[in-house]
């Protein structure tokens, strides 16, 4: 089979058993653009309707992704969307949890050294002529943005070194993104995140979108679980920032615009099909 062909037949898959189907998704960058504030990074509104038409014609629909839990409910505006009330939000890469069907948070305490290691930036980044990079905290994790930098990919070389040495100290680990360095705890990536909840879910199809280094985990998930039985499609929100997926997708979109088209069409076929089947 040619890759169109296998793309197309793990597609079909998809179309046949919906019910059966979970559809991972990721935040920044698929569904929202990217912006150089990341208080600023907006689901994309046509994105959302369409995850909104496929909440009641796919098992499941899971965004999975770095941010936290609560920042990723508001800057998607989930809430109280018609279609999207069986919305599962992983936050942290999974460690935190909104269910849009009782809107209860699941948030476990904060790593007691974050705090430790929060207050050893900004005298690093001083030390390093980087003291203008933006940091992000989020409570379990701390992230060096150096897009609005003079040089980004300058500053963020400058930078990895001397954070994943901090992190190191700390017990944490350094999460490259694009134009980011995020530190983080071990142990939990989007692949366990993606594993457990379509284990929850009983699913027997995986969709999964994405489109930066720390969505890797879940593209790897699906590789795993299609040897183990369970269908898989991989899509990859494509940009001149990030190429590392593009290579293991089925189907590559242009960004979130694309992604938001895809999304629709997919939406598309499945009623397409449910009307048909009346
Ligand atoms: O798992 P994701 O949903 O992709 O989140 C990963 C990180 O994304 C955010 O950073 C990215 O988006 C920002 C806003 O568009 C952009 O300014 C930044 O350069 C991108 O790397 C977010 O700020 C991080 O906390 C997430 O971990």
């Amino acid at each position: 089979m040619t890759p169109g062909e296998q793309a197309r037949s793990r597609l079909d898959a998809v179309l046949e058993h919906p019910d059966q189907t979970l559809i991972g998704i990721d935040f920044d960058g698929t569904l929202a653009p990217i912006v150089a504030d990341p208080d600023q990074a907006h689901a994309h509104p046509r994105a959302v309707a369409a995850l909104a038409r496929l909440g009641s014609l796919l098992g499941t629909v899971a965004v999975i992704t770095g941010r936290p839990a609560r920042t990723a409910v508001r800057l998607g505006g989930f809430r109280g969307v018609a279609g999207l009330g069986h919305l599962v939000v992983l936050g942290q890469y999974g460690v935190e949890r909104w269910d849009a069907e009782t809107d209860e948070f699941d948030i476990p305490p904060e790593p007691h050294q974050v705090a430790e290691l929060e207050a050893e930036i900004p005298p690093l980044l001083d030390r390093l002529g980087q003291g203008a990079a933006r940091v992000e905290h989020k409570g379990r994790a701390v992230v060096v943005h150096t897009r609005q930098l003079p040089d980004p990919d300058a500053s963020f070389e400058t930078l990895s070194g001397p954070l994943t040495d901090l992190a190191g100290r700390h017990a944490m680990v350094v999460e490259p993104g694009k134009n980011v360095l995020e530190i983080r705890s071990p142990g939990i990536d989007k692949g366990v995140a993606l594993r457990a909840i379509v284990a929850e879910r009983e699913a027997r199809q995986v969709v999964f979108v994405g489109d930066d280094l720390g969505d890797l985990p879940a593209f790897r998930v699906v590789d795993e679980l299609r040897a183990e039985g369970v269908g898989g499609l991989l899509v990859c929100s494509a940009s001149h920032e990030e190429d590392a997926l593009s290579a293991l997708a089925d189907v590559v979109v242009q960004g979130p615009d694309g992604v938001a088209d895809w999304l629709e069409e997919l939406a598309g076929a499945l009623e397409e099909r449910s009307a048909a089947s009346r």
